[in-house]
C-alpha cells in the first residue's frame, strides 16, 4: 500500500487534472464525497490510499510516516520545516507570499504584521533589520490592515483581487509558491520503486516541464 496525503482545497483542486493526465488512478467519488480516506487499485503493483487533510496537517502525516507521500504548498513546507524529502515542484496552485498593506502605510516604519506564517514573517522582517510584532491570524488576513490592527500583512497573493477589493497593495514579493510532492524519508527507501513510478509519471505532465529534486 502507498499512502498519499493531499492538501484539501485549492491544492487538490489544481492538482487533480495533472494527476489524471499522469495516469495515476484516483477514486471515482473523491470530488463529491465527504469521506477522508479513499483506496484504489493501481497498475503499479500497489493499492493507492489517499488521505484528504487540511493543508497545514499534511507535513505532520508525512513526517510521522502514516503517509508515504504528500502534496502540499511550499508556503506550508517553508513555515513548518519538517523532516522529509521534497521530490517535485508540481507547478500548480501557484501564488506568491507577499508583504502588503494600505498605500498610506507603505512609507511608515512597520510595527505590526498580521499573518498565518509567523516564522516566515519573523525571518523576513529580521532579514530587513526590522523588529516587528507578529499578530497570528488564521484567515482573512487582509482584514487586519483594513481595520488598522496592523500596518502590514504577510500573506498569499494570487490574482491580487482580494488585495484590490480591500484597497491594499503589494509592498514586497517574498517567496514564489507552488504545490510540492514530498516523501517520508524511510518510505522513500522502502517503497522506492512505487515512488519512482509516481514521480516519473508526474514529471511528464508538469506544466512547463520544470521540476527539481532535493
Ligand atoms: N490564492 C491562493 N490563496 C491561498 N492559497 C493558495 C492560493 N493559490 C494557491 N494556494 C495554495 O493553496 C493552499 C491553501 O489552500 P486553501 O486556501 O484552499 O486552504 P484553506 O482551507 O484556506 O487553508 P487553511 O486550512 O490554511 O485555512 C496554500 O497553502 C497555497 O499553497
Ligand atoms: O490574490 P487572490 O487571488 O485574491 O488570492 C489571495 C487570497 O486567497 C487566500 O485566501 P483564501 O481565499 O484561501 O481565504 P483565507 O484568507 O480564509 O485563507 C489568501 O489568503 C488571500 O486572501
Amino acid at each position: 500500500m502507498l499512502t498519499i496525503a493531499l492538501a484539501k482545497g485549492r491544492t487538490v483542486d489544481d492538482l487533480l487534472p495533472m494527476w489524471r493526465d499522469a495516469g495515476i488512478p484516483l477514486p471515482p467519488d473523491m470530488d463529491d464525497s465527504r469521506a477522508l480516506v479513499f483506496e484504489v487499485d493501481s497498475p503499479f503493483g500497489t493499492v493507492l490510499r489517499y488521505l484528504l487533510a487540511k493543508p497545514a496537517d499534511v507535513p505532520t502525516y508525512v513526517s510521522y510516516g502514516v503517509a508515504d507521500l504528500g502534496v502540499v504548498g511550499k508556503d506550508v513546507l517553508l513555515e513548518q520545516q519538517k523532516e522529509m524529502y521534497e521530490l517535485l515542484d508540481l507547478q500548480v496552485a501557484k501564488c506568491r507570499l507577499c508583504v502588503a498593506g494600505l498605500p498610506a502605510d507603505k512609507t511608515r516604519r512597520p510595527e505590526r504584521v498580521a499573518t498565518k506564517y509567523p516564522k516566515l514573517a519573523d525571518a523576513y522582517f529580521r532579514g530587513q533589520g526590522q523588529s516587528i510584532e507578529i499578530v497570528p491570524l488564521s484567515g482573512s488576513i487582509e482584514l487586519a490592515s483594513v481595520i488598522g490592527l496592523t500596518d502590514r500583512i504577510f500573506d498569499l497573493v494570487q490574482t491580487g483581487s482580494t488585495l484590490k477589493a480591500n484597497g491594499l497593495e503589494v509592498f514586497d514579493s517574498v517567496h514564489d509558491i507552488s504545490a510540492r510532492l514530498v516523501a517520508n524519508r524511510s518510505s522513500y527507501r522502502m517503497k522506492h520503486r512505487w515512488i519512482v513510478e509516481m514521480t516519473e509519471r508526474l514529471k511528464r505532465v508538469i506544466p512547463g516541464g520544470r521540476r527539481h529534486r532535493i
